[in-house]
């Protein structure tokens, strides 16, 4: 559906931003983008929607090129809608007129409804009648969403797009952004800082680092067997222990109480105080030299010795 083929940016100032990144994204797929700040991932989702003119390299949808800046009248692209920090919203026009001027092949019934729609997913109602220049953060965040939306991409690019939103909203919208990718068949790239949220969402995730993209396979996959530390703390905390002068990384709740075939090393580690997370807590120890985290449903205030 997208391939992007050996894509390279810089600004002028700002030297190989981003060289030689390949990506593919099927119709329907969900692939998220983390990686450190400043490394690029806004400036890849600008390029891909249009809106810079990469230096070299390809963006194909569905076999058509996509236009850079410098190479049409109109920055963007029909197929693709882009969500980012921006907003970019007809700050003199209504929240609904922001979303109904989006819509533009409906009869008038169906149009109406659409527009309801959206205004019901992302809680706009109380403020449908208002100018958008008169919007708070968290609602031109979610009328910018909801424009998205009204657009209805095949390519949905989402750049930090629930920062503002509560726990609830965001479960919502990205409930209803799935269904779409399941149900039209529309891909989605999430741009996020927050590995929890790329884990959850994504078919296959990405990770962008020292200016190179690297495909990193299904979350899972990634979350249990990263490359290293600094990948591995990307999508949740992890520990590294040095066990017979070896480095060995593991994730919080991977550990027993009890020696066993899969827990065979044993670790001596000192209790330092627990962080409660609601879910579940956070027991801090020492081990050696280092800090190990342990999640348990209680305070492991009594423990000494764990394995792994
Ligand atoms: N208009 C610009 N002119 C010059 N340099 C820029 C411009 N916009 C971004 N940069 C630089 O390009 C690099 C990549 O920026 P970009 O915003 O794409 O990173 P990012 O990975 O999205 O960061 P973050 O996660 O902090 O949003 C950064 O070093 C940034 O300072």
């Amino acid at each position: 559906m997208l391939k992007v083929t050996d894509l390279s940016f810089n600004y002028p100032d700002n030297p190989d931003t981003f060289t030689q990144l390949n990506m593919e994204v099927a119709e329907g797929e969900v692939a998220a983008v983390v990686g450190p700040s400043g490394s690029g991932k806004s400036t890849f989702l600008q390029c891909l929607g249009g809106l810079l003119q990469p230096k070299e390299g390809k963006i194909k949808i569905n076999g058509e090129k996509v236009l850079g800046l410098f190479e049409q009248l109109i920055a963007g692209h029909d197929d693709i809608a882009l969500v980012n920090q921006d907003f970019a919203l007809d700050d003199y026009h209504t929240t609904e007129e922001n979303i109904r001027n989006i819509i533009l092949n409906l009869p008038k019934k169906e149009r109406d409804e659409f527009v309801q729609e959206l205004l019901d997913l992302l809680d706009l109602n109380l403020v449908a009648k208002q100018q958008a220049i008169t919007l708070s953060g968290g609602e031109r965040q979610r009328l910018s969403l909801a424009r998205a939306l009204a657009k209805e991409p095949k390519l949905l690019l989402l750049d930090e797009p629930f920062s503002h939103l509560d726990i609830h909203l965001r479960r919502k919208v990205g409930h209803y952004i799935k269904k779409l990718c399941e149900i039209r068949k529309m891909s989605v790239i999430l741009v996020t800082h927050e590995g929890e949220e790329a884990l959850s969402w994504a078919d296959t995730l990405y990770f962008f680092y020292k200016h190179k993209m690297k495909k990193r396979g299904a979350p899972l996959a990634v979350y249990n067997a990263p490359k290293d530390y600094f990948e591995a703390s990307f999508f949740g905390e992890c520990n590294v222990v040095v066990i017979d002068k070896k480095e060995y990384f593991f994730r919080p709740h991977a550990y027993g109480l009890s020696k066993d075939d899969t827990y065979k090393h044993q670790l001596e580690i000192s209790y330092q105080y627990a962080d409660f997370r609601g879910a579940y807590f956070a027991n801090f120890f020492t081990c050696g030299e280092e800090e190990i985290v342990l999640y348990a449903p209680n305070n492991l205030k009594e423990l000494n010795t764990c394995y792994v």
